[in-house]
């Protein structure tokens, strides 16, 4: 067995040691970043509600609010100015009864992500705009898809409700759906659904493929009010130690048509955004920064054992030094300053 280059054995001063040469100066260190974070990466959340002049924080998350259409418009002005090249939506119905088994608020046209998708459209043309996809803002029980009278996830009339409301924000003009239940087949009805509706040829499909059931979206379900009321996720999105599970899923959603591949959360789940980068390795990987990922960076931070500044940019490296290409991440804001300086 060899542990030593031999040319090594030439040179007792052990030459290759020492590295400090290639990172001695704040340009070299640059070098060494294989890619470099950018603003166009970054995919910046939006909490949108059916109050139309509505602005709320978010206790839970700092520096998140929720916004009603009006006051949305003029905030995501300033970071349009700033840079921001790309949204997220996450519609939360705050109005009273909306709330029904099927979700049928999802795709209401007057309800908050369809307004939303509008108003933006029209203010910000070449704004991207991601829909993420999912029942559990809207349905009573709080469960992502559509339920057996046992509790347990009808498949089939989930899906096919899923497929339809992705549809719906296409049509109302977002370039791209990200379905983030985690149920079998969604990805397959979607693209069905966008080929019927002549606009499967312009509108991304984002699957969040690799999605893990734990305990870092707390702060996200007090923002949506979209916790389940009985029960939890754990039959159809993935165990924390389920790696080959998660390969399984990146497969099945390349197979059912997938254009982009998200992993989320992110920070625990680095080896998975690593896998996916060579299981995957023809579509775009996107990390996803988890509501409570962010809150426990600022917690951290408030207590001064971290810089959040310094922790934000080591927490972003590492999602592109796994393979990621694109973030979803709370932080936008603050990196579109960041990256300006
Ligand atoms: N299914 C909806 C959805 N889409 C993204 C997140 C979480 C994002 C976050 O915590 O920031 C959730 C909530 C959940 O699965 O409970
Ligand atoms: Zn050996
Ligand atoms: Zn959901």
């Amino acid at each position: 067995m060899v542990h030593k280059a031999e040319y090594l054995d030439d040179h007792p001063t052990q030459i290759s040691s020492i590295l400090s040469g290639g990172y001695n100066h704040p340009l070299l260190r640059e070098w060494q970043h294989e890619r470099q974070l950018n603003k166009n990466m970054f995919i910046f959340p939006l909490f949108v509600t059916d109050r139309p002049d509505e602005e709320e924080p978010i206790p839970s998350l700092p520096n998140i609010k929720r916004f009603g259409v009006n006051k949305l418009i003029p905030y995501v002005g300033g970071l349009v100015a700033k840079g921001l090249r790309a949204v997220i939506l996450f519609g939360v119905p705050l109005k009273p009864g909306v709330k029904d088994e099927e979700g049928t608020a999802a795709d209401d046209p007057e309800g908050p992500v369809i307004q939303a998708i509008k108003h933006l459209r029209k203010n910000f043309p070449d704004l991207y705009i991601i829909t993420d996809v999912c029942l559990c803002e809207y349905t009573s029980h709080g469960h992502c898809g559509i339920l057996y009278e046992d509790g347990t996830i009808n498949r089939e009339l989930s899906v096919r409700r899923i497929a339809a409301v992705a549809v719906k924000y296409a049509q109302a003009g977002a370039n791209s759906v990200a379905p983030s239940d985690m149920i079998d087949g969604r990805i397959r009805d979607i693209k069905e659904g966008l080929l019927s509706a002549g606009l499967a040829h312009k509108t991304f499909v984002m699957s969040y493929a690799a999605k893990f059931s734990g305990n870092l979206y707390g702060p996200f379900r007090d923002a949506a009010g979209s916790c389940p009321s009985q029960g939890d996720r754990k039959c159809y999105q993935l165990p924390s130690g389920g790696k080959g599970l998660a390969h399984r899923a990146l497969i099945r959603d390349m197979n059912e048509g997938t254009d982009g591949i998200i992993v989320k959360p992110s920070t625990f789940y680095l080896d998975i955004v690593a896998d996916a980068y060579q299981l995957c390795k023809d579509y775009p990987i996107c990390c996803y920064q988890v509501s409570g990922e962010y809150a426990m960076l600022h917690a951290a931070a408030e207590k001064n054992i971290v810089d959040l500044k310094s922790i934000a940019f080591e927490a972003h490296q590492g999602f592109l030094r796994a393979g990621a290409r694109l973030i979803i991440s709370y932080f936008t804001p603050e990196f579109l300053e960041w990256l300006s300086e």
